[in-house]
């Protein structure tokens, strides 16, 4: 079935990038733009959005899956993301309402495939298994510079003199965040109809408002000047 019919009147939106790149800061953008035109619309991420998939989140993040290898943590965080469709995301695009993502399963393809080398053919059907048919309508993905991105966060963190100690993907070297910054490329470029990447080297109101113009061009016919 065609997945805008299958979601009904609802939109399903996700987040993807690197680390620190502002995905959080533009989900939280994008849902009260979509909530000042009139939409019915959540906000959730990954892994986590239930308590079961939270629960999982904390194991993977706190690094005590990381022995076992990035093939039982794709299987972990397909898991998370079963329960999170079944529990959550499904409900809520059943009920008409706008389900906008921080992360889904492009995170799994770019971190535990491409980057983590689990092949192909597992990371393909752990996701017909969690997503059940919920493919994303629209996929943002956010693209800058890793060290540019780390010192934006770093900034931040002096700023609120917080320590950094960073998670468990966090702590990963530069080399490896430039290599996940291309998978993340590479997967946009084999689904243009569903992905559109964003330069992330901007300020916080010019990427909202990049946004905006993509998403309402995109889902014009449920985002009305009427709506505005
Ligand atoms: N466009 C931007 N320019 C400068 N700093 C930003 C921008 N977007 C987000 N930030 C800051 O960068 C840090 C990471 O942003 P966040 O939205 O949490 O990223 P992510 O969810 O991708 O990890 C935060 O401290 C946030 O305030
Ligand atoms: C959803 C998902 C996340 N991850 C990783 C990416 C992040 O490093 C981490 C989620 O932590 P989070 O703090 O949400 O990262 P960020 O603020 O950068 O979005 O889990 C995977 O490796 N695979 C996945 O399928």
């Amino acid at each position: 079935m065609d997945q805008a019919l299958a979601h009904g009147s609802a939109r399903f939106i996700t987040f993807e990038g690197g680390e620190g790149v502002g995905k959080s800061t533009q989900v939280a953008r994008l849902l009260r733009r979509l909530e000042a035109s009139g939409v019915d619309a959540v906000r959730t991420r990954e892994p986590g959005g239930t308590p079961n998939a939270e629960a999982i989140r904390t194991f993977i993040l706190q690094g005590r899956s990381e022995k076992w290898g990035a093939a039982s943590e794709a299987v972990l965080f397909a898991a998370a993301r079963l329960d999170h469709v079944t529990n959550f995301i499904g409900p809520h695009l059943d009920a008409g309402q706008w389900v906008i993502c921080d992360r889904f399963q492009d995170s799994t393809r770019a971190y535990q495939g491409l980057t983590g080398g689990v092949d192909e053919q597992t990371i393909g059907s752990l996701e017909v298994l969690a997503l059940d048919g919920r493919t994303p309508d629209l996929t943002l993905v956010l693209d800058m510079d890793p060290e540019a991105a780390f010192d934006r966060v770093n900034a931040r963190m002096i700023e609120a003199e917080l320590a950094e100690t960073g998670d468990r993907f966090e702590r990963e070297d530069l080399v490896w965040h430039h290599r996940l910054r291309e998978n993340f490329l590479s997967i946009a470029r084999n689904n243009p109809e569903r992905c559109v990447v964003i330069s992330a080297d901007q300020s916080e109101d010019d990427m909202e408002e990049t946004i905006w113009r993509i998403v309402s061009a995109r889902f014009s016919d449920r985002i009305g000047p009427d709506n505005e």
